[in-house]
């Protein structure tokens, strides 16, 4: 569980962060989604405490977080075994059963090649095992699939959905791309120029949430968009609409744009035939 209040950054006077509330549940995979620049990173290293913020962030005591944030970094000359048991050392873990871990991670062949003769994929995929290693209660997984080629991006999906879940484990998991975040995420968390405007539950239902904030539309332009008697309950700029996560996954997909402005467009432009407004 990870409870975020009023949670602010700023670099300089720059306000990356605004304001941020959020309840993260365990058992929940959650992919954060937004643009490049949006404050993804941001929030890791907030939660992390690893750049100075206002506002607040709680965990369970005695919570343990696993983290792969920006790219992972390891002794070039060392091999992954030899890495990954200095790191055991660091945080006391002994005895661990590596070689059950390089396989669980698809890393069992490389695990005697030294660091720097890896490919990126193996590269994240060791992060991984480093950030799994103490089993966490909370793990952060900053676009761990950003610039590795389609079977890179497979074994990462597939390792995420197979390792990663757990109903002790709160998951948070980046991507500038929905298709990204859809294979794994329970709950899409929508975030742009460090604003939370939203977020989607893939409740495996036919119906999931979709909460947006229209910041730009008024309620009468809201309504005319969708032409349609809806009851929309509206809290200062807040529209929570019922709609089916597929659908709008389907949608979002099919724009050109892989950006929030298209979510945006996908949103108000939904056919919301069979689909409950509130
Ligand atoms: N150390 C820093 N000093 C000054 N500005 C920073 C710093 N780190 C990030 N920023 C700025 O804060 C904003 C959010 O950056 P952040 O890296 O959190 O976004 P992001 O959503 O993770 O982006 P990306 O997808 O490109 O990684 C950006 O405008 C960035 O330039």
């Amino acid at each position: 569980m990870i409870d975020i209040q009023k949670l602010s950054v700023s670099y300089k006077k720059q306000q990356t962060l605004k304001d941020l509330t959020y309840n993260f549940k365990a058992g929940q995979i959650y992919g954060l989604l937004g643009p490049n620049g949006s404050g993804k990173t941001t929030l890791f290293k907030a939660i992390l405490n690893l750049v100075p913020y206002s506002g607040s962030v709680t965990t369970l005591k005695k919570s343990t977080i696993g983290h792969l944030i920006e790219y992972p970094g390891f002794y070039a000359n060392l091999t992954c075994q030899e890495n990954l048991c200095l790191h055991a050392s660091y945080i006391n873990l002994f005895d661990l059963d590596f070689s059950h871990m390089f396989n669980k991670f698809n890393l069992s062949e490389e695990k005697e090649k030294k660091f720097k003769n890896l490919s990126l994929g193996m590269k994240q995929r060791l992060g991984l095992i480093r950030a799994m290693m103490n089993n966490p209660d909370i793990i952060l997984l900053d676009e761990p699939t950003n610039g590795l080629d389609p079977i890179g991006i497979k074994d990462m999906r597939e390792i995420i959905t197979r390792e990663i879940k757990s109903a002790e484990r709160t998951a948070v998991i980046s991507s500038h791309m929905l298709h990204e975040l859809k294979a794994f995420a329970d709950t899409l968390i929508l975030i742009k120029d460090g604003v939370l405007i939203g977020h989607l539950f893939n409740s495996r239902a036919p119906y999931g949430l979709v909460s947006v904030n229209f910041i730009e539309k008024t309620d009468t332009e809201f309504k005319k968009q969708f032409q349609h008697p809806v009851n929309i309950l509206k809290t200062d700029i807040d529209f929570k609409i019922y709609g089916n996560y597929e659908e709008l996954s389907a949608f979002y997909s099919n724009c050109e744009r892989h950006s929030l402005e298209s979510l945006y467009v996908t949103v108000m432009n939904l056919n919301i035939q069979g689909m409950k407004l509130l």
